[in-house]
């Protein structure tokens, strides 16, 4: 399969700010790419300069094969963009809404009146579709933004943060959607702040920090490589480190926790120790998650 996106060494300043820190990845076509970072990592940057509204500072970027640069228009006319607020127009109906954005891609009438039609039933909104702005729910809202990028039927959909402050249904929902239309071959390039979100639903990701892209890869091979497969947390006290430091076992600071990232089974790893410490505080075992990997690679301090 092609590449969908191919970035080399792309930069993005503000100023004195490196935002975006000469980056290189790819995108495939048909796949679900997600990009995960804390806040200011860049990665709505990075997404603004995929969907040609903001300039690159340096090195390269194509979208479809075409640069970004000299094929704006082009490239976006073959995008859909879910945006991270919920921009939609107040004073229209979500029928309207999703007429008015057709409009801008210059899609006749009658087609776009179809569409509209189809996608408010494809995002369960057909009975919304009379219905202003302000009556929706915040679920509702994010499905109808998801039909508005899906108006001009884009072969890339990027969705900044596609599920922000929505309820488990409503999230559950959405994902039901994206799988969808991944299945029906389209390519997705996501932001989220929800691990989970990103471990279900990306093929391929990447952690950015500072700018830069920290690991690329599946959340299972990043999972077993960056935290091992299981993860044994012990209650923090004086007596449990000095346990685990006699041993020399290697183990991170979290909170009141102590946790030692191991490939093998916490059990057959060290069974005489966590009885030790099991003694004197309470001990757990767990799989290894995209979290830990997360946390281990970016930190634990707020960003601002
Ligand atoms: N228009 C701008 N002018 C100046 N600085 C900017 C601008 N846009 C972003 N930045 C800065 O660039 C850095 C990256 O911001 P960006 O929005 O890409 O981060 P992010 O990873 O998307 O964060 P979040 O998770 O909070 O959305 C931040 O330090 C931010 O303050």
């Amino acid at each position: 399969m092609g590449d969908i996106i191919a970035a080399h060494d792309l930069e993005k300043r503000f100023g004195d700010l490196i935002a975006v820190d000469r980056v290189s990845f790819r995108v495939r076509e048909g796949e679900v790419f997600g990009f995960l970072g804390p806040n200011g990592a860049g990665k709505t940057t990075t997404m603004k300069m995929i969907q040609c509204i903001s300039p690159k500072s340096g090195g390269n970027l194509e979208v479809f094969g075409m640069d970004v640069d000299t094929h704006p228009r082009e490239i976006k006319s073959r995008i859909g963009v879910v945006p991270q607020e919920n921009n939609l127009d107040p004073d229209f109906t979500a029928y309207r809404n999703l007429l008015v954005y057709a409009r801008y891609f210059g899609i006749p009438k009658s087609v776009a009146e179809e569409r509209a039609e189809s996608l408010l039933g494809f995002m369960h909104l057909e009975e919304k579709r009379d219905v202003l702005i302000e009556k929706l729910s915040g679920g509702m809202k994010r499905r109808l933004i998801i039909a508005r990028a899906l108006v001009n039927e884009p072969e890339l959909l990027i969705l900044d943060e596609p599920t922000i402050g929505l309820d488990p249904q409503a999230r559950h929902l959405i994902w039901e959607t994206l799988r969808g239309l991944r299945a029906e071959g389209n390519t997705l390039v996501l932001t989220t702040h929800y691990l989970d979100e990103a471990e279900r639903l990306c093929d391929r990701l990447v952690i950015m920090d500072h700018g830069k892209i920290l690991v690329e890869g599946a959340p299972a091979d990043i999972v077993s490589e960056y935290a091992g497969n299981e993860v044994i947390e012990v209650e923090r006290t004086e007596k449990t480190a000095t346990l685990l430091d006699e041993f020399g076992v290697a183990y991170d600071l979290a909170g009141d926790l102590l946790q030692i990232f191991t490939d093998h089974r916490a059990d057959d790893l060290a069974g005489e120790l966590l009885d030790l410490c099991r003694h004197e505080a309470a001990v757990t075992v767990r799989p290894a998650t995209l979290e830990d990997v997360f946390l281990r690679l970016t930190g634990r301090s707020l960003r601002e």
